[in-house]
């Protein structure tokens, strides 16, 4: 089981710990229920010595019990927190172009099934204390009470199928349950960052409330009043089951005399202690199937969690004895994207671009003809499908990618503005920081402070501006500015096509700029434009 391997992986120590301590609770607890049947029915009863004894058991079960409490909240938590962790990690590391595919699901993912997870491990306590006990009492049952045990085990065996019987269709409402999870989640976006459009719009606001929010979440509710209805249709005729078999035992004991009335009443004592640690344990198979969706919905995106074996170790790109004349080289490098929903195919290339250090470059296209493709390719977001990139003569693969993005500093159009990183704690960076402030008129609206910007509560184009100086911070080799200018008024067009980008070209760094402002063109050393994922020029 994928959650097994994960509680051993998290601490195995802990795992072994919260094992045997819930172990050892069921074990006390099936001693203090013996004890107490059996006292019932001794003659020479010697309350000294169960004193003494129920004494120890009862200490027993109480200390171990919050052992393994505390070992499996420290287990659920620590996995928890490793989940979040690891996640984030292989998020990280995954292929771009997959997490971009996958981008709606992450979110869910993030919240919704480590909650899911969490809540399974939770209950592992009282399940592992509870099958502890069953299995205490039932090796004592059988070892007591040999052939009615045997009518017992049969009972419990059937019990056991009618829940096994149930998982699968559990399980389908479970999944159809969590996939509207990500349209859930998706609603919500919507209804946070498309605020102004649902409010100007009464129709529009109407019908988002009425026939998707209302609509989906009912779906949603269905599903998971279907999950619960077979849970409990599973459960409750298993306890009819066991009820039934009970008292057709009774009958069949008192018509044969079969055994002796007070001897069944002990057995059936014992038995009626385990029917609620037993009705637990069934109960959690469900939980792990909830778990098993929720770990499936991970490993959908690309993202397997158990995977070290194709971490590749990075190396970093030579930057000494390399011919650097030109820095960037795509050889016959191909993109292609396929979407279903509209059964569309985008290619990008075979492009061959040779950029030379110090270059700087508009690359103009009209929209969609691959101008943001190609910049990702370029900086390394999308491996090529075919063809190579260079970087100095050397050929970008899985090992040196890493090192390769890190040469780049860009903007994109949907740029994300971090307003809780520091990143400005180098006395040279924060000088260059509040120039760059001054240049491009934020000083009135922005100051560093503690190593990063004052607000982010900015318009749009200011926004924009302070990511560009975020950019140039970076001080990096290659920048790519993809349409930066497009929302800026004309004063900053001219700041940034005359001053910036002239700085940066003094400083000698490549520039790409993916942009439509032809009445600067003049001021690069080439322009390139792209046609339907052709370079034309
Ligand atoms: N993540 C994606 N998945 C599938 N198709 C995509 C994706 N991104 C872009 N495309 C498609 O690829 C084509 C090129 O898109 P791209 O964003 O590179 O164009 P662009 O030249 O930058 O356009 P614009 O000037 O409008 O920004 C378009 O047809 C677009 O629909």
């Amino acid at each position: 089981m994928k959650i097994i391997k994960l509680l051993i992986q998290s601490s195995k120590l802990l795992f072994v710990l919260a094992v045997f301590s819930s172990a050892l609770t069921g074990i006390c607890s099936s001693f203090l229920i013996k004890m107490i049947v059996e006292s019932i029915n001794t003659e020479n009863f010697n309350a000294a010595s169960f004193q003494v004894e129920f004494g120890l058991f009862w200490v027993g079960y109480g200390v171990l019990a919050v052992v393994s409490s505390f070992a499996v909240s420290k287990l659920s938590q620590g996995i928890i927190h490793q989940l979040r962790i690891s996640l984030s990690t292989k998020i990280l590391q995954a292929d771009f172009s997959e997490i971009e595919r996958n981008q709606d699901r992450i979110f869910p993912i993030l919240t919704e099934d480590i909650k899911t997870i969490y809540h399974g491990i939770d209950r592992l306590p009282s399940v592992t204390t509870g099958l502890a006990t069953v299995l205490g009492v039932l090796g004592y049952i059988v070892y007591q009470h040999p052939t009615l045990s045997l009518a017992v085990l049969g009972l419990f065996l059937a019990v056991f199928i009618l829940t096994k019987l149930s998982l699968p269709l559990t399980r389908k409402y479970q999944e159809k349950s969590r996939v509207l999870w990500n349209d859930i989640f998706k609603i919500f976006e919507g209804l946070t960052y498309g605020i102004k459009e649902l409010s100007l719009n009464k129709k529009f606001k109407k019908f988002y409330l009425k026939e998707v929010i209302e609509k989906t979440s009912e779906e949603q509710n269905k599903y998971m009043v279907k999950e619960s209805v077979v849970v409990a249709i599973a459960s409750k005729s298993g306890d009819m089951v066991l009820l039934l078999g009970m008292a057709a035992l009774v009958v069949y004991i008192f018509a044969t005399g079969f055994v002796e009335p007070s001897v069944f009443g002990e057995f059936l004592t014992l038995v009626l202690f385990i029917i609620a640690p037993l009705s637990t344990v069934s109960g959690w198979f469900s939980n792990l199937k909830r778990i098993e969706v929720a770990l499936e919905q991970i490993s959908e995106t690309g993202i397997d969690l158990e995977d070290t074996a194709h971490v590749v170790k990075p190396i970093e790109l030579d930057e000494e004895n390399v011919a650097d004349d030109v820095i960037i080289d795509l050889v016959g490098v191909k993109h292609e994207y396929y979407n279903p929903d509209e059964d569309e195919h985008f290619e990008l290339g075979p492009i061959d671009l040779s950029i030379k250090k110090g270059e700087l470059i508009f690359l103009l296209g009209g929209n969609g003809s691959g101008k943001t493709t190609l910049a990702k390719m370029m900086l390394g977001l999308y491996p090529p499908k075919e063809g190579v990139v260079k970087y100095k003569g050397q050929s970008i693969d899985d090992s040196n990618r890493e090192d390769y993005r890190s040469k780049f500093a860009a903007t994109f159009v949907d740029s994300y503005l971090f307003d809780n990183v520091t990143h400005i704690d180098d006395a040279d960076v924060l000088k260059r920081g509040e120039e760059l402030l001054k240049t491009l008129e934020m000083t009135k609206k922005v100051r560093i402070e503690n190593g990063k910007f004052s607000t982010t509560r900015l318009s749009e184009g200011q926004k924009k501006r302070l990511g560009l100086i975020n950019a140039i911070l970076k001080d990096t080799e290659v920048y790519l500015f993809d349409e930066w200018a497009a929302n800026q008024d004309p004063h900053f067009k001219k700041i940034f096509y005359e001053t910036i980008l002239q700085d940066l070209k003094k400083a000698g760094k490549t520039i790409v700029v993916i942009s439509h402002d032809e009445q600067y063109f003049d001021r690069g050393d080439r322009v390139i434009k792209l046609m339907e994922g052709q370079l034309v020029s």
